[in-house]
């Protein structure tokens, strides 16, 4: 099984940064995530309780960036990760956390992570 749910450019606004200025204001990341799924009861049953509801991951991303404080992408990242793995049984996921603007003379600076085991 190789099927992917994805999610690309995902806003979420929050708290992040290690400057003083940056604890006091919000700012967007932009958030792409590939999660291995079986996609094939859904394709079967037409259902979306069949389905990992990408709408429902990224409505919970979003929530948890709101309520978040973190300094470091990488801090953001890795709960972001455990969040969807935990919450939405996800076994492997690759996540890109981009940081728009943070390097004025870069198109993008973030990171990119992969955690669990992907399915055969
Ligand atoms: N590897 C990282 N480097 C930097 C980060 C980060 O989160 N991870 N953050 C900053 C500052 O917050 C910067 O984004 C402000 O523009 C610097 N380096």
């Amino acid at each position: 099984m190789s099927d992917i749910v994805f999610i690309r450019g995902l806003k979420l606004p929050t708290t992040i940064g290690v400057y003083g200025w940056e604890r006091e204001v919000r700012q967007e990341l932009l958030v792409d995530l590939e999660m291995a799924w079986d996609i094939a009861p859904a394709g079967a049953s037409d259902q979306v309780a069949d389905a990992l509801d990408y709408s429902a991951v990224a409505t919970r991303l979003r929530e948890f960036a709101a309520e978040s404080s973190f300094e470091l992408i990488e801090k953001m990242a890795t709960a972001l990760a455990e969040l969807v793995m935990r919450e939405f049984s996800v076994p492997w996921l690759r996540l890109r956390v981009c940081k728009p603007g943070a390097v004025t003379e870069a198109v993008d600076v973030g990171v990119l992570i992969e955690r669990g085991s992907r399915p055969a």
